[in-house]
């Protein structure tokens, strides 16, 4: 199976759902209370984006889904498991979390050996391990820079890179955060077209509102720690009030019912 498939299968709307999120509430060692009961269930293949305004709770959310944060109430599942206990080491290869700054992943002397450790950790060896390297190189569009150093590749090409670190662990669940942040357009278009062609859940938490509309049919507006919109995302990034409700806004001329999706359609 390659590393972008989902590997349990199975149609959206089929199974337990990929994420299942039921009163998630969460406050800092320092008393600040970022989450208040977030509820949220994302199908198997679905692609959702997780919009809000600065301080919204954004991360914070993102760095529950595989068990970095715990909750302080509530309960998450990916897959029907629960995040939490001695199904973590499995909920981590099953959700693969990319930070904003590719150098959090990128650690090693060559992008090949990034990539191979999370696998080997794993105890992935040989040429297993050798193809998972390949495989996620090549879905990224980096085949052929597995002998690179990381800190020699242009930023799109780390975020990418840090993509690939994460697909060789062969996850349901990708979640990332502002994947296009400082891109150049190329850069950006490039992320897109790999994102785009991942047979995977998708979680991706972006202030990017065009990006959210060519990546993810849905989106949610996750706003003061609660989850304040829900819906299509052309639907939501149509609606004025609640736009400037929550802060958001799309760049100037930008129509968001007349963009062409990754797959080449007209949104809805
Ligand atoms: N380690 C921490 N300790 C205490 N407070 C924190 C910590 N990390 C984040 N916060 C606070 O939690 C709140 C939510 O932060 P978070 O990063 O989750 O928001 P966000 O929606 O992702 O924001 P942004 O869009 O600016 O990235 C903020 O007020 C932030 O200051």
């Amino acid at each position: 199976m390659s590393p972008g498939s989902a590997r349990s299968g199975g149609p959206a709307g089929t199974g337990p759902p990929a994420v299942e999120i039921d009163g998630l509430a969460f406050a800092y060692p320092d008393g600040r209370q970022v989450l208040f009961g977030v509820d949220l269930a994302i199908a198997r293949g679905e692609r959702v984006a997780v919009l809000g305004p600065n301080g919204a709770g954004k991360t914070t959310l993102m760095l529950h889904l595989n068990g970095i944060l715990t909750a302080g109430a509530g309960s998450i599942r990916v897959e029907g498991l629960p995040v939490a206990g001695p199904q973590l080491r499995e909920i981590r290869r099953r959700v693969g979390l990319v930070f904003q700054d590719p150098d959090d992943q990128l650690f090693m002397p060559t992008v090949g050996q990034d990539v191979a450790f999370g696998p080997a950790n794993l105890g992935v060896r040989g040429p297993e391990l050798a193809d998972r390297v390949a495989g996620a190189l090549s879905a990224v569009g980096l085949a052929g820079y597995a002998d690179r150093a990381p800190h020699h590749l242009s930023l799109g090409e780390r975020r990418r890179a840090a993509v690939a670190t994460v697909l060789a662990m062969q996850p349901d669940v990708l979640v990332l955060d502002e994947p296009s942040a400082n891109l150049d357009p190329a850069g950006r278009r490039e992320l897109a077209e790999v994102l785009g062609s991942l047979d995977l859940t998708l979680v991706m938490v972006t202030h990017d509102l065009p990006y959210a509309l060519q990546l993810c049919p849905r989106s949610v507006i996750l706003d003061q720690g609660v989850i304040a919109a829900d819906g299509s995302t052309a639907s939501l990034l149509s609606d004025e009030t609640l736009m400037s409700a929550h802060r958001l806004e799309l760049p100037f001329g930008f129509n968001p019912r007349h963009v062409l999706t990754d797959s080449g359609g007209v949104m809805p």
